[in-house]
C-alpha cells in the first residue's frame, strides 16, 4: 500500500533542502516501507523498533539511525504509529507522487514485467506498453494493448508518463532512451546490457541480474571456503553496500555504470 495522501497535512521531510539520502538508507527505506505494509495488512498500529527492525533484517541501531535521518523518531517506550511512518517513508521516497511507468520494448521481458499485478500496490501504474515490431503492435498484455513505439512521444503525452522501463536489445537501447528523455521523461530504468549516458538532471538506475548473480557467486565461494558465513543476501537491507549494481545515486546525473559513491 501506497500513501497517496494529499500534501496538506503531510509530515515533513527534515532533510535539509538538497541533500539526498545514502544510497544504502534508501535502499534500506524500501525493506521498511515493506515491512510497515505487512504490519498494517496484520491491523498492527504500533511497532517498536525493535520489532520493525527483525522483520526488515536490520539491525536496531542501523533502523533508528536511518529513521533518524528522516526526523522520525518514534516515541520511546512506545514505538512508532505503522499508518503515520508509513506516510512519513512515502513522503521521503517520493511515492506520494502519482508515478506513471510505460514499458518500452514487448518482448519476453517486457511482456513479463507487463503482466505482473504488484507494482500498483507499491505506487506504480504501468500505463504503456511499446514495441517496434508489428507482429507485436497491437497484441493485449494483461490489461495494456501494445503501441507502436514510433509513436513513443504521443503515447507518453497521452498516458502521461513520468517513469520509463528499457527492455529492449541493448542496440536500440541508447536511440529509445534519449527519445524517452527528450519526451521529457527524467526516470529510467533499464534492463539493456549496455552502457546508457543521460543528460544532468535524469535518474538513470540499471538492473543486471547477471551482475547480481555474480556477487552472489562470489559470496557463496567465500562462505565455502570458510571465508565467510552468513552473508545477506544481496536483496537484505545490510548487503546493499555489496551490490553495486543495484545502487545508483538517489537523484543524480551520473551514467547507470559509474560505481556509487561510499556512503
Ligand atoms: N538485467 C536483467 O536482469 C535482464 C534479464 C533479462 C533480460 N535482460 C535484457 O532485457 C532486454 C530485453 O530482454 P527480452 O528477453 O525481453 O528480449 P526480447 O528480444 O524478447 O524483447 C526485446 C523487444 O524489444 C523490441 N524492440 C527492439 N527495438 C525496439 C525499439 N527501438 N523500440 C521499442 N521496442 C524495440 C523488440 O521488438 C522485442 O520485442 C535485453 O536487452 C536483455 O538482454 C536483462
Amino acid at each position: 500500500m501506497v500513501r497517496r495522501a494529499s500534501h496538506e497535512g503531510e509530515p515533513s521531510v527534515s532533510l535539509s533542502e538538497g541533500k539526498g539520502l545514502p544510497p544504502a538508507v534508501v535502499a534500506r527505506l524500501t525493506v521498511y516501507l515493506r515491512a510497515l505494509n505487512s504490519f498494517l495488512a496484520d491491523d498492527v498500529d504500533r511497532v517498536s523498533s525493535d520489532a520493525l527492525a527483525e522483520a526488515s533484517g536490520v539491525s536496531s541501531s542501523t533502523l533508528r539511525k536511518d529513521l533518524s535521518q528522516l526526523g522520525s523518531y518514534g516515541t520511546r517506550g512506545v514505538g512508532y504509529e505503522v499508518e503515520n511512518l508509513l506516510t512519513h517513508l512515502s513522503v521521503a521516497m517520493g511515492l506520494t507522487r502519482d508515478w506513471r511507468v510505460a514499458i518500452v520494448g514487448a518482448g519476453n521481458l517486457g511482456r513479463a514485467l507487463a503482466r505482473y499485478g504488484g507494482f500498483e500496490t507499491r505506487g506504480f501504474d504501468v500505463v504503456a506498453l511499446l514495441d517496434t515490431d508489428p507482429q507485436i503492435i497491437g497484441n493485449e498484455i494483461g490489461w495494456l494493448r501494445v503501441s507502436d513505439a514510433a509513436n513513443l512521444e504521443a503515447v507518453f503525452e497521452r498516458t502521461r508518463t513520468n517513469m520509463a522501463v528499457l527492455a529492449l536489445p541493448a542496440s536500440a537501447a541508447q536511440f529509445v532512451c534519449d527519445r524517452v528523455v527528450a519526451a521529457g521523461v527524467r526516470s529510467i530504468l533499464s534492463f539493456a546490457p549496455t552502457i546508457l549516458q543521460v543528460p544532468p538532471g535524469v535518474t538513470l538506475r540499471k538492473v543486471d541480474m547477471a551482475t547480481e548473480l555474480q556477487i552472489l557467486a562470489y559470496h557463496a565461494q567465500r562462505g565455502e571456503s570458510g571465508g565467510e558465513t552468513g552473508q545477506p543476501s544481496a536483496g537484505a537491507p545490510e548487503a546493499v553496500d555489496v551490490a553495486p549494481a543495484d545502487i545508483q545515486p538517489p537523484a543524480d546525473t551520473r551514467p547507470a555504470d559509474m560505481p556509487p559513491p561510499a556512503d
